[in-house]
């Protein structure tokens, strides 16, 4: 049976990032994908210029009308906009309990510009987080969810990926990107597991939206496989074909997006 998959998130209308990133990351790794929106971003390739957050009682209308028809087998959330929203999400995990939720701690976008109200942040931390199955930072994330400094070395990883699960989520991937270096490294922590993922850094400005790609892509193929560590090792590997295969793609001026392939083209 073909996985249904939702996306909670706010909007990339040059369809990199965000919920546009998300659907065609589910649709490529055999999801049927869905969405609810936390805002609309006037955003492209070269930043974002307006945030429309929506009302949280309305994000509350679209979760509950979906979720009250169609049984949904992952959850992947991304963009929160303010803590509002954050309540009226853990409103809908509390009452509908999916099997897997996956969350990418959006907070400032690759140009800068912030997608999550600095207050929120700690309700991020303290009320959504523990009741996630996998949190998704990069460096900047964790630095900010833990209040320490941001680290310059994948040494330092492990320690920031304990500490990050001793807040409340199950399992943690640390992501490495911002990182320099040959390889482009992710720590994958929690339940028993730590192991380092390292992939080959592609040599590209297409990399907006690609923490938005492998959480969505991470939460459509959990479902269809049979632990955390297969369905991570798999996204990234969808990621880093996603980043070579954006060579072929002419979208914008500034950091473009990476292309969703599908398998079997
Ligand atoms: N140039 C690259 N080549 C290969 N993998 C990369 C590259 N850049 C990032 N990645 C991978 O992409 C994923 C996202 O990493 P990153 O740390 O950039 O997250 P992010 O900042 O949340 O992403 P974004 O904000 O663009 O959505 C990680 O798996 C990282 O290792
Ligand atoms: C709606 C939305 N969600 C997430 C991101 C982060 O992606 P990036 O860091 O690549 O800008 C974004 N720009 N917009």
């Amino acid at each position: 049976m073909i996985p249904n998959v939702l996306t909670i998130a706010g909007t990339d209308p040059s369809g990199g990032a965000g919920v546009q990133a998300d659907l065609k990351a589910f649709s490529a790794n055999g999801a049927y994908g869905m969405s609810v929106l936390t805002a609309l971003v006037a955003q492209t390739t070269t930043g974002v210029s307006e945030v429309h957050e929506i009302p949280p009682e309305f994000v509350t209308s679209q979760l509950v009308t979906l979720l009250d028809d169609v049984r949904v087998d992952a959850v992947k959330i991304g963009m929160l906009a303010n803590a509002e929203v954050i309540r009226a999400v853990i409103g809908a995990l509390d009452r509908y309990a999916p099997p897997f939720v996956v969350l990418d701690p959006v907070m400032v976008a690759k140009s800068g510009d912030r997608l999550l109200a600095p207050e929120a942040v700690s309700a991020l931390r303290d009320e959504l987080l523990p009741r996630v199955d996998l949190i998704t930072p990069n460096l900047p994330e964790a630095a900010d969810l833990l209040g320490e400094a941001e680290i310059e070395d994948p040494a330092g990883m492990p320690g920031q990926a304990d500490r990050l699960a001793g807040l409340g989520a199950k399992h943690v991937l640390l992501k490495g990107g911002h990182l320099r270096g040959e390889s482009s490294v992710d720590l994958l922590y929690g339940d028993g597991i730590s192991e380092f993922l390292s992939s080959e850094r592609v040599d590209t400005t297409n990399d907006h939206g690609t923490g938005c790609t492998l959480s969505a892509a991470i939460a459509a193929l959990r479902p269809q496989r049979p632990d955390w560590i297969s369905a991570v090792r798999e996204a990234k590997d969808y990621l880093t074909e996603a980043l070579r295969a954006s060579a072929r793609l002419d979208v914008g001026r500034g950091h473009g997006p990476v292309h969703h392939f599908h398998r079997w083209w």
